[in-house]
């Protein structure tokens, strides 16, 4: 499908534009997703660093309140934001809750009857998305992803389940549901949108992920201990940092770090973003064999 531009706004030396177009993955839906490019995309491909926004977010809430756009510019790397689930599907019940539903697709591909032919946000971000970007000076081939919450789970899962692929050569997460087969938030969203339920959403959980990973993964994780939610146990960062150890990798490879005081707010991504695209930019240009 063509992308049909929404938007467009000057920043930081290049442009973030809004796009929308028709999704295979989400079942023939419309979506709008946000691209920064900097200024060296004139010149040519540039890398690509992906960020999935959490629980009631859109395409629209990393762009503008992620505050990444300055750091990208200055690495010359792009940002891609996409959209938090499918919108308008018409699923009974879809709006019903802020957790579930709209605003959460929690970036698996559903198999449950209800849900299956539009809930697949996982294919979206792995698979079409990247093959829309083609239309735009964007080295897909030299791709990281990073997210907070929600988005941080899907930016952990993502990674870890293409890891042979190298898809993506390194995944960074703000506040992450790091366990979600054992969280609330998980076994709700699992629960409905998997015919299997939360055993078949060990799939998609970061911590079962890491105890089968091989290789040398790449992963960069900040959580704040005045989270509300990880004070409620939504995101369990210990889990994941003990299945890490027990799986044998490094702290430079799987480094989390907690932070006093900070919340799940955007005021705590905002103050962790910059680290987090050096991180990621690092990588993007270093890495010899993406
Ligand atoms: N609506 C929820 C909060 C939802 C929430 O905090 N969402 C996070 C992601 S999990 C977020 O980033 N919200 C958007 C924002 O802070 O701008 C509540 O009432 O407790």
């Amino acid at each position: 499908m063509p992308l049909e531009q929404v938007s467009q706004n000057a920043s930081f030396g290049g442009q973030l534009t809004k796009y929308k177009t028709t999704s295979q993955s989400l079942g023939g839906l419309e979506t709008q997703f946000n691209v920064f490019l900097p200024a060296e995309a004139a010149k040519g491909p540039v890398p690509v660093l992906y960020y999935l926004a959490g629980l009631t977010c859109t395409e629209d809430t990393g762009a503008q309140k992620g505050g990444f756009l300055r750091d990208a510019a200055a690495e010359g790397i792009a940002l891609v934001f996409p959209d938090t689930s499918p919108r308008g599907a018409g699923v009974e019940g879809e709006d019903k809750d802020w957790d579930f539903g709209t605003g959460a697709g929690f970036y698996i591909n559903s198999t449950a009857d209800k849900y299956s032919k539009h809930y697949n946000m996982y294919d979206f971000v792995v698979r079409e998305l990247p093959s829309l970007l083609s239309e735009l000076p964007i080295n897909t081939a030299r791709a990281s992803i990073m997210g907070h919450s929600m988005g941080g789970h899907g930016a952990l899962t993502l990674y870890l389940r293409t890891l042979g692929d190298k898809k993506y050569a390194s995944a960074s997460a703000f506040a992450p549901i790091s366990n979600p087969v054992k969280a609330p938030w998980g076994e709700k969203a699992f629960g409905g949108y998997l015919a299997g339920g939360v055993e078949e959403g060990k799939e998609y959980d970061a911590t079962e992920l890491i105890k089968k990973a091989k290789g040398d993964p790449k992963i960069l994780i900040d959580v704040g201990t005045g989270d509300q939610f990880y004070q409620q146990k939504q995101l369990l960062p210990e889990n994941f940092i003990e299945a890490a150890k027990t799986a044998g990798f490094s702290e430079s490879q799987v480094q989390v770090n907690l932070h006093d005081k900070y919340d799940h707010s955007y005021w705590f991504i905002s103050t962790f973003g910059p680290a987090h695209v050096k991180f990621h930019a690092n990588i993007l240009k270093s890495e010899p064999k993406l």
